[in-house]
């Protein structure tokens, strides 16, 4: 039991930049069937924290533009760059679907709110190895407007949710980048 099919999957699972994706679409089903992954992630007391908004089709063109134009409304002059604007309006040109990645905050104080941030986090990494398995290349960036207030209005987020970035889906032609991590084990691991 040393090499698992899920270890495989957890290790050849790479970042894939948008821009790196082809533009072939995935089924709906299929990306139905990664939202059933991420609802299966561990929580503290079945807060199921997770609020995941999904833009397909037509819609992440339209997203993209939304989140080009949040940047130019929210960015004053002596900041502005026209490149970022572009950069965000065409961010989903070649994937398939975007998931907007939200916590919401359940109603249980005692429930720290990093334990439903860590909720989240399982439930996107459900979705990221899952489309692995598929054949999907994925990312999860936190750029653009993702932590700006008006990317929390745009998603009706409440005072204590929390907006924690965009996973980008969709099929890629090109070789995957080679992974690499930095740290040495020991400064990560350490055994009693
Ligand atoms: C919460 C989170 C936010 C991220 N945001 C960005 C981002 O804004 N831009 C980016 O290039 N990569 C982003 N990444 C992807 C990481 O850079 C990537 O996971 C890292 O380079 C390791 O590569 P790997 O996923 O292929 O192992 C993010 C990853 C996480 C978990």
């Amino acid at each position: 039991m040393d090499n698992t099919a899920i270890d495989q999957v957890i290790i050849s699972r790479r970042t894939v930049k948008p821009t790196s994706m082809n533009g072939q679409k995935i089924d709906n089903t299929t990306v139905e069937s990664l939202l059933q992954l991420a609802d299966w992630a561990p929580t503290h007391g079945y807060t199921e924290p997770w609020y995941f908004v999904v833009f397909s089709d037509d819609k992440v063109k339209e997203f993209c533009n939304d989140h080009a134009q949040m940047y130019k409304d929210n960015t004053p002059a002596d900041k502005y760059i026209n490149g970022n604007y572009d950069k965000l309006k065409h961010q989903g040109d070649l994937a398939s679907h975007v998931i907007a990645v939200c916590m919401k905050r359940g109603n249980n104080p005692k429930i720290p709110a990093q334990e439903e941030l860590a909720a989240v986090s399982c439930a996107v990494e459900n979705i990221l190895l899952g489309a692995t398995a598929r054949g999907i290349a994925s990312y999860w960036g936190s750029g653009g407007m993702t932590y700006h207030p008006a990317m929390h209005e745009y998603f009706g987020l409440g005072e204590d949710d929390l907006f924690l970035g965009f996973v980008y889906l969709g099929y890629t032609s090109e070789p995957l980048p080679a992974g690499r991590r930095i740290k040495s084990p020991a400064e990560k691991f350490k055994w009693m």
